[in-house]
């Protein structure tokens, strides 16, 4: 997607893919990654996630996001205080157990993340249409330094019942775009009952699944 449908979205408060409460899966797959306390975590295209919020207990958060309006709600609604700052192309909030930045994720660089140990993605990987979630995750491999772990949420259903995002990712597609990491599904379920809009396009299954993934 272009990044003005992403701002358009967040400018007309359409953001139906927030979940205010996180994500069900965080708290009982995250241990999975066994991660030493106070490893720091990369959230890519972050919105303003509450599962931010919840991983910050443990670990030093960093963010990438397009929407300046994402992060500015994301540091009010926790009430914390940020320091706004240039980084190279990209914009950066400081604020306590954050490091935020604002702008194209294609722009992180390996030095931004060099202390990133792990990725939590969710509702990122399949906000992508086919071509940039190669260049995404092409991306992702080549700034993280070794030893990355991910926690993955992806979605499954029948791409020409609807258009995305999110996008259908299917199992395979995952495991042809870590080949050569270790891939682990965690978790299957099908998600489609009480999902109006997924329902409505007459899916018969939504498969959501979560990956451990070791770079
Ligand atoms: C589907 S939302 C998911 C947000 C968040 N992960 C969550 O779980 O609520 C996708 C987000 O990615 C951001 N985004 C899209 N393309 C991006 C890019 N190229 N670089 C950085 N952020 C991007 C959008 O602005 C949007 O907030």
């Amino acid at each position: 997607m272009e990044a003005a449908f992403w701002h358009r979205r967040w400018q007309n408060n359409d953001i139906g893919f927030h979940q205010p409460d996180g994500h069900r899966w965080l708290p009982r797959h995250w241990p999975a990654l066994s991660l030493p306390p106070d490893a720091p975590v990369l959230v890519p295209l972050c919105g303003k996630s509450v599962d931010m919020h919840w991983l910050r207990r443990q670990h030093p958060v960093v963010g990438v996001e397009l929407s300046r309006a994402a992060l500015d709600s994301f540091l009010d609604e926790h009430r914390l205080t940020a320091s706004w700052q240039s980084a190279g192309d990209l914009e950066v909030a400081l604020a306590p157990g954050y490091t935020l930045y604002c702008g194209d994720v294609f722009l992180l660089n390996a030095e931004a993340v060099s202390h990133v140990q792990a990725v939590y993605d969710r509702a990122a990987l399949i906000a992508l249409p086919p071509p940039m979630r190669e260049r995404y995750v092409a991306h992702l491999r080549t700034i993280l330094p070794a030893g990355w772990r991910m926690l993955l949420v992806t979605l499954e259903y029948d791409q020409s019942k609807m258009d995305g995002p999110p996008f259908s990712v299917s199992a395979d597609e995952v495991q042809r775009l870590f080949h050569g990491c270790a891939v682990r599904q965690l978790e299957v379920e099908d998600v489609l009952s009480g999902q109006a809009r997924f329902e409505e396009a007459g899916l018969e299954a939504l498969r959501e699944r979560a990956w451990l993934i070791e770079g």
